[in-house]
Parts: structure tokens; C-alpha cells; sequence
């Protein structure tokens, strides 16, 4: 059970106090495995558009056992413009983005205000479609699907820790938490015991009753990546993940998804201007005036040394650099 992996690396770097409650999730992530009611790790619901569990959609036909598919990208952006019509005026907040996003990858994004970070997030995100180009998830263009195709993948392929995604104000935290799930049909029981489990793992156990407004900014930060968690998605979109939090906090939660991608493979992409959020990433790519300013690899990282070979192929590798 690879959750029991991630609580290895912590025990190292936390206090006892809060091993027990990991440990905890652990075995119910390990017992969950069994039980058809439950996504397990990567596990994906029979209403899918794409009607199989999340690792085979990442996987391409032919990809045998590999765990990873590190040859065709989970997420490809074409020729990516978003343009916003302000009156008679045009922005391109997007200037022709091409890039691929590999499973188990952490990728960083970085870049000033305003270069189109968000914008960006949100196309990954199948929030909203480029007005040319083609965003593809796992070689499907997300324009060809259909709104509730795309509700069904928003919810189970992908985790937001976004702050603009807010938190219910008339929900309190374990209802919040509790909502996505409520969306997938989770068995209610079930549901409940993810609830608390991962209110513990992010240490708020003690604030289940609290509304959002009886919290501080960092604690709502910590319930909104407990509800991003809740469904197992393969791939975790946080923009500005410790954006509220003390350091300590950050620190923890950075730790957290890094475990999440290297133990568990999922795919993390993390807006930030924070550039010490650098040392978690596969490759970072900077980002200016809505264009890819370059992309740097990230040597030390395994996942990015199986992934080098197929990067290769990438389009905009002229801007590729390697951190040694
Ligand atoms: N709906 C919109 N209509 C018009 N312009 C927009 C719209 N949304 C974003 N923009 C513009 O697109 C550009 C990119 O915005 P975006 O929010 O993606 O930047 P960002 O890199 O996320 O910035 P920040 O780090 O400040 O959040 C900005 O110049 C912004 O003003």
C-alpha cells in the first residue's frame, strides 16, 4: 500500500502526533482496494465517459503493465490561443502553448502576474476551451466532449486546489469535503470515513462543524485539499497551494503532493510565483505574456529521468534546459 510509503518519508520530518492519523488513512486506502464501492488509488467510476479505471485511461492500448505511460502525454496542448474580447479589442491571454504533460509528472509553472498562469490552469483543468488549439487528455480533444463528459472528468480525473475555488459558506468543513463525493454517488457510509480520514490527514479533525468563515485562510486552504483528495483523482491541479499557509503548513502540504506523485504516480501541475516550490518539480515551465518562455528538466527527479527519453519529442524542446 504505497500511502504507507508516503508515511515512511514523513516520519522523518514530523511528529509522532500526526503518524497515527496517516497511518490510519493508510489502512483504509489499503482497505479500500477491495471494496467496489471505492475508487482505489487511481480508481475510476463506471460512469466515466471513458469507462475504465484512471491508470488504464492513462495507459495507451498497447502500454502493457507499464505503471506510468511515459511515451504518450496525459495532457497534450496544441497550439493553445485563449482569447479574451474585451469590446472591440482582443487579448491573448494564450499565444500559441504547445506542451506535454506526462503521468506521475510534477510539473511547476511559473510566471509574473498576469503572464497567464490561471488561464492556463483553467484550460488543464477543462474549466474552459482555448479559442484555437486543441487541449487533449490522454489523446482526447476535451472540445469534443459534451458538458456532462466534462463534468464527469472535472470531478473524477482531476483535483483542484485552486483558491478561487471556494468553499460552500453555508457548508461546514466535513460538508464540503464531503460534496465532490456526494457528486460521484460515493456510498454515503463510505464517503463519511474518506471524510474523516482526510480531515485527519490534514490535521482538522477538530473542525469538522466549523463553516468556512470559523476558519483561517490556511485552514480553509487545508479543507479544500482534503475535498480535492476525496475522489483519488489521477491528477491534482493546485494554483498557489501554500499561497495562506505558515511555512511549517506548506512545507507540510508540499510534501504531501510530492508523496502523492512519487508514490502514488499521480500527476501534480502547480501554479505558483514561489520559487522555492522549484525543488518539488519534474520540470518547471516558465511562463511570460502568454507564451512558454522556457522549460527546464529537473535531473535529480527519477520520474523525469524515465520521462527524458519521451520529452524529447516534445514540441518547444529548443527552450528545453537541464538544472544540473
Ligand atoms: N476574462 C478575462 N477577460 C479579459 N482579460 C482577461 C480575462 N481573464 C484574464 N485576463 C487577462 O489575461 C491575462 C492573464 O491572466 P491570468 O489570470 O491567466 O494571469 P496569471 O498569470 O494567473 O496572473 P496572477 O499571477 O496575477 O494570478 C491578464 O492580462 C488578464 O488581465
Amino acid at each position: 500500500m504505497t500511502l504507507i510509503k508516503i508515511i515512511e518519508i514523513f516520519k522523518k520530518k514530523l511528529n509522532t502526533s500526526i503518524l497515527k492519523p496517516l497511518e490510519k488513512a493508510a489502512d483504509f486506502y489499503s482497505e479500500s482496494k477491495n471494496d467496489s464501492n471505492i475508487n482505489g488509488p487511481g480508481g475510476f467510476k463506471k460512469n466515466s465517459p471513458y469507462g475504465s479505471p484512471a491508470r488504464n485511461f492513462a495507459k495507451s492500448p498497447d502500454s502493457g503493465n507499464a505503471s506510468r505511460n511515459v511515451e504518450i502525454p496525459f495532457i497534450k496542448l496544441t497550439d493553445v490561443w485563449k482569447i479574451y474580447q474585451m469590446g472591440e479589442v482582443e487579448f491573448a491571454a494564450l499565444k500559441g502553448i504547445n506542451l506535454e504533460i506526462y503521468e506521475g509528472e510534477l510539473l511547476v509553472i511559473l510566471g509574473p502576474s498576469g503572464s497567464g498562469k490561471s488561464t492556463l490552469m483553467n484550460l488543464l483543468g477543462c474549466l474552459d476551451m482555448p479559442s484555437k488549439g486543441t487541449v487533449c487528455l490522454n489523446s482526447k480533444d476535451i472540445s469534443e466532449l459534451s458538458e456532462s463528459e466534462l463534468a464527469v472528468v472535472r470531478g473524477q480525473m482531476i483535483g483542484f486546489i485552486f483558491q478561487s475555488f471556494n468553499l460552500l459558506p453555508t457548508l461546514n468543513t466535513e460538508e464540503n469535503v464531503l460534496l465532490p463525493m456526494e457528486f460521484q454517488e460515493e456510498d454515503r457510509k463510505t464517503a463519511r470515513q474518506k471524510v474523516s480520514y482526510l480531515l485527519e490527514i490534514v490535521g482538522l479533525s477538530d473542525k469538522k462543524k466549523n463553516l468556512p468563515s470559523q476558519l483561517s485562510g490556511g485552514q480553509r486552504q487545508r479543507v479544500a485539499i482534503a475535498r480535492s483528495l476525496g475522489v483519488n483523482p489521477p491528477i491534482i491541479l493546485a494554483d498557489e497551494p501554500t499561497g495562506n499557509l505558515d511555512s511549517k503548513t506548506g512545507d507540510y502540504i508540499l510534501d504531501f503532493l510530492d508523496g502523492l506523485q512519487k508514490r502514488e504516480g499521480k500527476t501534480i501541475i502547480i501554479v505558483t510565483h514561489d520559487l522555492e516550490l522549484v525543488k518539488y518539480a519534474t520540470r518547471i515551465v516558465y511562463i511570460r505574456d502568454g507564451e512558454i518562455e522556457k522549460i527546464e528538466t529537473h535531473p535529480k527527479n527519477e520520474q523525469s529521468m524515465k520521462n527524458e527519453q519521451s520529452m524529447k519529442n516534445e514540441r518547444g524542446t529548443k527552450n528545453e534546459i537541464n538544472l544540473n
